[in-house]
């Protein structure tokens, strides 16, 4: 019986999980904070966490982050309530499994618990099958067109590419088509997600150990670089490797050898590099938190993988998809949106892009009773963020043109600081102005 650790300081909404998880088999022991919650899982062995976002004492993303940092891949799954959702999606960025919004459906946590039992997500070799294309959603938006040409270019080389993109964009499929599309096909595609891989262990993860290299190292261990020996090896979150952790990299990368910790044996390897960010390394270049050296030599081609707001019609192809995917896994035979649905749909501006709709489309398909999804089936908070979005600017009078222009330049610069979070060089690269001006311009707008 697989035991699940349950942080969570609703009393009521507890019972009613440890009542519900219990009658589909699984064992469950609650804690009400942080505090309480972590102690209990550094006392035993747990299959599953599920916690709660807002805790008294803390937050489940700082305690996700403590459970990461001990090196621990036991799934954590988040549950939050649909205004922290941005909070959510980086919540997986640091390693969480999967999130669930509040108020929570039984079935829908159901289903991510089983997913998250049969958790493959830290490192995952592709299978030896070939993956078929036509499980992806290719899109037929100018920005989807562009970078599927520019995929089909750089795959048959050799070249590492950097594949850059908020979270939930697709960058691991992406790196999928790259490896499917290149000599090295036939070889392994190993997957790293290295926002999930706690500093002492990154290393060992990458590289390997011998016995005995450290406390806790009970055999030897072939690392992922050698996992994907003649194939491609996806490091994703690149920017979250330590310092010394890249200058191995770097070695790695240059001289094709990789040395595994505590051992002296030089191993050599053939392996491409794709890495993914959702960082500006540009800028953690500049701030000193990512070697310069390595940037380039990881980055021979950039690819920029857009946000589903910036999709245009690709939304409905993959809302379709999604939907598809979901009759099938659910056993459902829904086969349309409702009108009224597709118009919230379309003008939501999803923060959680492709993983996000993908949520909200299971959850849907999982709600709806007939053949095609209503509007009672989605979230109500995305009801309200569509149609009451957060104020703007208040207008400008219209006869006087300057105020109308700083107006429109403000919310302008807010929306482009918005679409690349805050990272105020991307925004200015967007906005064909120098950081200096758009710094003067924020002051000017107190823009903070
Ligand atoms: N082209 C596509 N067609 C269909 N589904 C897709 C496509 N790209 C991504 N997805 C689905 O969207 C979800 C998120 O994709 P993925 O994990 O590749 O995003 P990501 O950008 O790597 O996320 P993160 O930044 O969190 O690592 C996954 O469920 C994936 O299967």
């Amino acid at each position: 019986m697989a035991e699940i650790l349950l942080i969570e300081d609703d009393l009521t909404f507890t019972r009613i999980l440890e009542g519900f998880l219990s009658k589909h088999g699984f064992q469950v022991t609650s804690h009400h904070n942080g505090k309480e919650g972590l102690k209990a899982f550094a006392s035993k062995s747990f299959k599953l966490v599920l916690l709660d976002y807002r805790l008294p004492d803390t937050t489940g993303l700082d305690i996700l982050q403590d459970i990461k940092k001990e090196g621990s891949d036991v799934p954590v799954i988040i549950m939050t309530s649909f205004s922290d959702i941005r909070t959510a999606v980086k919540a997986i960025k640091v390693g969480a499994f999967e999130y669930i919004t509040k108020p929570v459906n039984p079935d829908e946590l159901l289903m991510v618990v089983r997913q998250a039992l049969k958790n493959e997500k830290i490192v995952t070799p592709e299978k030896k099958t070939a993956v078929d294309s036509k499980q992806f959603v290719e899109g037929t938006s100018v920005v989807a067109k562009q970078l599927h040409e520019h995929v089909r270019l750089v795959a048959p080389t050799n070249m590492s590419v950097v594949i850059e993109g908020e979270s939930g964009t697709g960058k691991e499929n992406v790196a999928r088509s790259i490896h499917r599309l290149s000599q090295r096909a036939k070889g392994p595609f190993v997957a790293v997600d290295c926002g999930a891989l706690s500093k002492d262990l990154a290393a060992s993860e990458l590289f390997g150990h011998v016995k005995g290299a450290f406390t806790g190292a009970m055999n030897d261990k072939n690392g992922q670089f050698l996992e994907a020996n003649g194939g491609t090896l996806f490091l994703d979150e690149v920017g979250n490797l330590s310092y010394e952790v890249q200058v191995k990299l770097l070695r790695a990368i240059q001289e094709r050898i990789i040395t595994p910790i505590g051992s002296n044996k030089e191993i050599h390897v053939d392996v491409r590099i794709i890495t993914a960010t959702n960082d500006d390394l540009a800028e953690s270049v500049k701030r000193g938190q990512f070697r310069e050296d390595l940037y380039h030599r990881i980055n021979e081609f950039m690819l920029r993988v857009p946000p589903l707001r910036e999709r245009g019609d690709d939304l409905i192809e993959f809302l379709n998809f999604f939907r598809s995917a979901a009759n099938q896994e659910l056993g459902r035979k829904v086969v349309r949106f409702d009108d009224q649905v597709m118009n919230i749909l379309k003008n939501y501006d999803w923060p959680g892009n492709l993983r996000e709709l993908r949520n909200v489309v299971k959850r849907s398909v999982l709600l709806t009773q007939g053949d095609h999804v209503l509007i009672e089936t989605l979230p109500i908070e995305m009801l309200d963020a569509v149609r009451n979005p957060a104020p703007k600017t208040p207008t400008a009078p219209i006869y006087d043109l300057k105020a109308l222009q700083e107006s429109q330049e403000k919310e302008m610069i807010i929306k482009t600081l918005q679409e690349v979070r805050y990272n105020k060089s991307k925004a200015a690269r967007i906005l064909n102005i120098d950081r200096k001006t758009l710094y003067l311009k924020m002051e000017k707008y107190n823009i903070e």
